[in-house]
């Protein structure tokens, strides 16, 4: 299904190789050289992208701060049209789109049509906020300030930033692509995306409804490759005046490397779940499910470590285990709740933090397995300090139980990880709950539930190694805009009388 239909025109029959988009076409890379998308589950290569040259990221570049002069001057109601035609093209296509999505991050055939959904609906919805926060400015005068007479007008208003260039990553490759491009774009930015390698054909066929849509050519554009031969060439380019990033450590490198721009980065997490004595156990239980292991733990807001009260711990760690034995485990054609991770050093990784919390002494709750990417669900019960997975994000179908002895413990053990992305409590007490969340260093606190990125309007942001700046509709437009002041001089002081 995928690379058919509408979306023939992607994908390069002779070379059996997926294009990518530039200037409002589908080209081939002049490097001749292409870069393998290996499939998760078979393990073998499934698709294949352009490896782009340095070159044809100039050219890119280029064609997209010309594009982005005109797309300014179009009105903005114009531009809203145009993403909401984008969005339902995008809805009504999310078959073939959620297929690559099975086939290159091993999503769950179910939650990757969710995905492409979720994503028509990101792209309208900024459309629609755009409208509003955009088509309103400000009105300064200048009398409020001492010394100051009534004698200049101040209109203040939100303007582009020029070329955007945004960088997803792979497990949630459409989603976290169009929350970069649907706000730049309703800003009268230009956008230059760089996907990730798993999920690149996926990302390719979501371009294309934007192309479908009939966006102006060199808008969006879309530039496949190897991260070592254009990664700090993209990130570091002289045309690129925003970046929005999203994934691991890498963001933190590109932070430093990048020039006098706005950065905005989504970056990794520990998301501690603080469990109190007198929480709904149930509830947690169902919460640690869900927010530890669904798409098996690969997602920035998975509750990564449990700080449970030893009172209520071996009850707790009961109810889960009850939970992770009923959980499927298998392709994600079949649905299943567990399915391989991204890839075969992804699934080493997660299998290193399993040995050194077995050398150092955690209790199994289940046998460790593994079949080649695919990792069965483990929780690892009496997880100590000393052990690398009560740090690390093994963003994998594992989750470390750490049982604490007071609150404070919890909150610190929280604050001491260098990331603060999400955070979440249970407790039947609110005022309790307030307190710890307002005391846990994290962007976002959620009470009886699992932390979690959506709604997609609602602001999303990490503290230290987790993030610069915050998403979430509202916040990524006016991200992607800066303010500009005209000034009205008046040759004598005028006040309005009514
Ligand atoms: N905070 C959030 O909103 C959020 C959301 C999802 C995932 N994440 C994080 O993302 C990580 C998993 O995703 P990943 O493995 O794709 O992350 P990653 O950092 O390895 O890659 C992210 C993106 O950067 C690109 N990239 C790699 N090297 C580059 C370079 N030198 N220059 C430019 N781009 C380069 C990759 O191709 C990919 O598109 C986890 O740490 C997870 O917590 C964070």
């Amino acid at each position: 299904m995928a690379g058919t239909c509408i979306f023939a025109e992607i994908y390069d029959e002779n070379t059996n190789v997926y294009k990518y988009y530039s200037d409002g076409a589908w080209n081939v890379s002049s490097s001749g050289k292409s870069v393998p998308i290996i499939n998760p589950t078979t393990r073998k290569t499934h698709y294949k992208v352009q490896a782009c040259t340095q070159e044809e990221v100039n050219k890119v570049m280029e064609s997209s701060k010309a594009a982005q002069k005109l797309w300014a001057k179009t009105p903005l109601w114009k531009r809203a049209e145009m993403l909401h035609k984008a969005a339902a093209i995008l809805k009504e296509h999310k078959a073939p789109i959620a297929e690559c999505l099975v086939k290159e991050i091993a999503k769950p055939a179910k939650d990757a049509v969710t995905e492409v959904v979720r994503s028509g609906d990101l792209v309208s919805y900024c459309g629609e906020e755009g409208v509003r926060i955009l088509g309103e400015g400000k009105f300064l005068t200048s009398d409020s300030f001492p010394g100051n007479e009534r004698s200049k007008y101040c209109l203040v208003s939100k303007v582009p930033l020029g070329v955007v260039l945004a960088i997803p990553p792979f497990n949630y490759p459409v989603n976290l692509a169009v929350s970069k491009i649907a706000p730049a774009l309703i800003a009268g930015n230009s956008l230059v995306l760089k996907p990730p390698t798993q999920g690149a054909v996926a990302a390719l066929h979501m371009v294309h409804c934007f192309h479908l849509a009939g966006f102006p050519k060199g808008l969006i554009s879309c530039i496949t490759g190897k991260g070592s031969e254009i990664g700090d060439f993209l990130t570091m380019h002289p045309g690129v005046n925003c970046i929005s990033f999203t994934g691991g450590d890498t963001g933190i490198a590109i932070s430093k490397k990048a020039g006098m721009v706005p950065l905005q980065m989504e970056l990794g997490g520990k998301d501690a779940c603080i469990v109190l004595e007198d929480a709904d156990l149930d509830l947690v239980a169902a919460n640690i499910i869900k927010g530890g292991f669904s798409y098996s733990g690969q997602r920035c807001t998975a509750v990564k470590v449990v700080l449970v009260m030893e009172s209520v711990a071996d009850a707790l760690v009961e109810k889960v285990n009850a939970k992770v034995s009923k959980l499927t485990v298998g392709p994600p054609e079949d649905n299943c709740d567990i399915t391989p991770v991204v890839s075969e050093s992804s699934a080493n990784f997660i299998e290193g933090l399993v040995m050194d919390a077995k050398q150092k002494g955690a209790t199994f709750c289940q046998e460790y397995k593994r079949d080649g990417n695919l990792i069965w669900p483990l929780l690892l019960d009496n997880v100590k300090p000393e052990m690398r997975i009560a740090w690390e994000e093994p963003f994998g179908p594992v989750l470390p139980v750490i049982r604490i002895s007071t609150v404070e413990q919890g909150i610190h053990h929280c604050n001491a990880s260098n990331f603060g992305l999400q955070g979440c409590v249970f407790t039947r007490d609110i005022n309790k709950a307030i307190l710890i969340g307002d005391a846990m260093e994290t962007g976002t606190v959620q009470i009886n539930s699992a932390p979690a990125r959506g709604p997609d309007h609602f602001p999303f942001q990490g503290l230290k190694d987790s993030g610069i700046g915050s998403q979430g509709v509202t916040n990524s437009i006016l991200m992607m805009t800066k303010i500009k002041s005209t000034v009205i001089n008046l040759p004598s002081p005028s006040y309005t009388m009514g």
